[in-house]
């Protein structure tokens, strides 16, 4: 098995860069400064066990690697830029016949449930993943995952029935534990992500409010929480039982590295770096939609997806606005 990691930021870099450190075939695909600096220097992947620098073969797209019948491609790119990744690999030709549509698995590596969606209007086989890593981008060519007893819980299942083979099923988490990371099969994995989308809400709070841990940002990550909390009943959408999500997390500690204790997750990470685009309307925006399709009201997350998408916008940094103001403009 190939793995085609396409988006080598912090999740693609630390999944991408664990498996090649454990001897399996990887291609990294990347772009810009990202990509010249594994280009010259290889990637370095830091977590709580050490550092390991890797030296894997590196992409800027399809057009440099020949696809073969071995590959999966691991779509590790923040959902706004999903569709545009999709469209560029789906019609590429295999080796042997067929179209990377037709025959590659997609897995979905990403926050948010309307990735895999958009994977299976290509691809006839897409893996979901409900993806626990607490991923840092810390800067072109090395990438640090905080978790601890693990670096991260990666738990895999078909996004569709029928849509995955058993056994790649089987071969792709054999691949992810020898690379030191946790890797359960469920055949619910889209409940997983529907409980995961619920903590993803609090992104927009962090990036826009610089935390979640003061009583204003609280009060409002947990009104969010709620509010989606509502919308996903109303939709009659199956979300994991807190037990169950309890149980599975209690004794993997989603922390930060030492000296890393004041970054953030994936939304403020990208307010820092300035891209100009973040996931709120993939997260915050989809329990907006939802509460539009079923007569929910979501006040709270259409602020912070609106919020968001401008703070985006404008290279604001975390912090710019207090929880305090956000909780006012909720309120209309
Ligand atoms: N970081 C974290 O701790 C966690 C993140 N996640 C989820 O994982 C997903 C990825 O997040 P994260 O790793 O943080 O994001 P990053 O922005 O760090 O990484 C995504 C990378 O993909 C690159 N990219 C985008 N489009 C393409 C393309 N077409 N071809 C090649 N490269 C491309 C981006 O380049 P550029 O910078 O130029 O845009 C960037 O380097 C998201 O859905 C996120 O919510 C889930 C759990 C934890
Ligand atoms: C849970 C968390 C915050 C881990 O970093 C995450 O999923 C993200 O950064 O998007």
């Amino acid at each position: 098995m190939r793995h085609i990691i396409i988006g080598t930021g912090a999740v693609g870099g630390v999944i991408g860069g664990l498996l090649a450190g454990a001897g399996k075939d990887v291609v990294l695909v990347a772009r810009g400064r990202q990509l010249e600096a594994l280009r010259t220097g290889g990637l370095e992947v830091t977590t709580a066990v050490g550092t390991v620098r890797v030296h894997p073969p590196t992409a800027a797209g399809p057009q440099d690697v020949g696809l073969r019948p071995d590959d999966v491609l691991v779509l590790a790119v923040k959902s706004q830029d999903t569709a545009a990744a999709l469209t560029a690999w789906a019609d590429r030709p295999v080796d042997g016949g067929g179209t990377a549509a037709e025959r590659l698995p997609v897995v979905c590596a990403q926050n948010g449930v309307d990735n895999e969606r958009a994977a299976l209007r290509q691809f006839a086989s897409v893996i979901a993943m409900c993806v626990w890593l607490p991923a840092t981008y810390l800067e072109p060519g090395r990438v640090s995952a905080g978790g601890t007893p693990v670096p991260g819980v990666l738990t895999i299942g078909p996004a569709a029935p029928s849509s995955v083979d058993a056994d790649l099923l089987a071969a792709y988490a054999g691949d992810l534990t020898a690379a030191g990371l946790r890797a359960p099969v469920t055949a619910d994995v889209m409940a997983w992500k529907y409980r995961k989308l619920l903590s993803n809400l609090a992104n927009a709070v962090e990036a826009l409010c610089g935390t979640t841990r003061d009583a204003a940002a609280g009060e409002l990550a947990a009104r969010a929480d709620a509010e989606g909390r509502a919308v996903l009943q109303a939709a009659g959408i199956v979300v994991l039982d807190e037990a169950v999500h309890d149980a599975a997390r209690a004794d993997f500690m989603m922390s930060r590295l030492p000296g890393q204790e004041g970054t953030g997750g994936s939304s403020w990470q990208s307010l820092v770096r300035g891209t100009g685009s973040i996931e709120a309307d993939h997260l915050n925006g989809e329990i907006v939609l939802l509460g539009r399709l079923h007569a929910v009201p979501t006040p709270v997350n259409a602020v912070l997806q609106r919020r968001a998408r401008q703070a985006a916008a404008t290279r604001a940094t975390p912090g710019s606005v207090t929880a305090d103001v956000l909780l006012r403009e909720t309120a209309g």
